[in-house]
C-alpha cells in the first residue's frame, strides 16, 4: 500500500552560500495493509523529512513512493490532491485552525470532500468528537479558541473521519492525557484492524510497542551519520 523505492532527500540551503546537506540517502520502506511501522532515530535523522515526502510536501531528489498505486515522486499536483483525498491520511501535531468554521465541520469535512451526505459526515464527526471526549457544547464553535489538548483531539477526529487505506501519524499521543491517549490507541489498532497501512512518529515508547508491528531506524539512511 505505501512503497518507498531508494528515496533521497538534499536540501539546499540559498540563503548560506548553497550550502547541500543530504538528508536522507536510498530509503526503501515497504508497508503492507494492516502494518504500522515506527520511524524512529535520533533527533535530526530524517523522521520528519520523510514523512513530508511521503505526503508531497517536500520533493524527493529521486527514488520512488508509490501510495494506492500512484508514484507521488512523479504525479501532478491535482493527482497528489486526490491521493490525499482519498487514500493517504495525515495526523500531524497541531490542527491547522480555520477561524468561523465549527468544530462539527471541521471534523466533517474530509467526508463533506468525498461527497458523503451532511448527514451521515456530521453523524461519524459527532461519534468522534464524544469518543475523544470533546464536550457537545463545543461542537458548534470554532476549535480557535480551545486549548492545545483539545486542538489535537479534533485534529486527530478529523484525521480518522475518513477510512484511508493508508495513514501518517506524527506524534499521535503526544500532550495526551491517559484516557484519551487510550482512544488514539484503540482508533489506530482499529485502522490497522480495516487494514490501513500505517507509518508514525511516536515518541511514546509504550505507544509505540503496542501498536507498531515494527520499527525503522532512519538513521541507517543518513549519509552524515552512515560515514
Ligand atoms: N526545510 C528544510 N530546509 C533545510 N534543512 C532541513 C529542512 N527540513 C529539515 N531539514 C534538516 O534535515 C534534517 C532532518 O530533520 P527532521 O526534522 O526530518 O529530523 P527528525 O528526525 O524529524 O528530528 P526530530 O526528532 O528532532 O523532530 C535536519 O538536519 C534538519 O536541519
Amino acid at each position: 500500500m505505501i512503497d518507498l523505492s531508494n528515496v533521497s532527500k538534499t536540501f539546499t540551503l540559498h540563503n548560506q552560500g548553497s550550502a547541500v546537506i543530504e538528508v536522507l540517502h536510498d530509503v526503501c520502506l515497504r508497508v503492507e495493509p494492516g502494518e504500522c511501522v515506527a520511524l524512529t532515530g535520533a533527533s535530526g535523522a530524517g523522521k520528519s523529512t520523510l514523512m513530508r515526502m511521503i505526503y508531497g510536501n517536500y520533493m524527493a531528489q529521486s527514488g520512488s513512493i508509490v501510495v494506492g498505486g500512484v508514484d507521488l515522486v512523479q504525479a501532478e499536483p491535482r493527482e497528489v490532491i486526490r491521493i490525499r483525498r482519498e487514500v493517504l491520511g495525515y495526523v500531524s501535531q497541531f490542527l491547522r485552525v480555520v477561524p468561523r468554521v465549527s468544530t462539527l465541520d471541521v471534523v466533517a469535512e474530509p467526508l463533506r470532500m468525498l461527497g458523503q451526505p451532511s448527514r451521515a459526515a456530521r453523524a461519524r464527526a459527532q461519534e468522534l468528537l464524544t469518543g475523544l471526549n470533546i464536550p457537545e457544547p463545543l461542537w458548534a464553535l470554532s476549535p480557535t479558541t480551545f486549548s492545545g489538548g483539545e486542538q489535537q483531539r479534533v485534529n486527530i477526529a478529523r484525521g480518522f473521519a475518513h477510512p484511508y487505506p493508508a495513514m501518517l501519524l506524527d506524534e499521535p499521543t503526544a500532550s495526551l492525557d491517559a484516557a484519551n491517549r487510550e482512544v488514539v490507541l484503540s482508533l489506530i489498532e482499529q485502522a490497522k484492524a480495516r487494514g490501513a497501512a500505517i507509518i508514525g512518529i511516536f515518541h511514546d515508547e509504550a505507544a509505540r510497542a503496542r501498536v507498531c508491528d515494527r520499527e525503522l531506524d532512519v538513521s541507517r539512511f543518513t549519509p552524515a551519520r552512515a560515514a
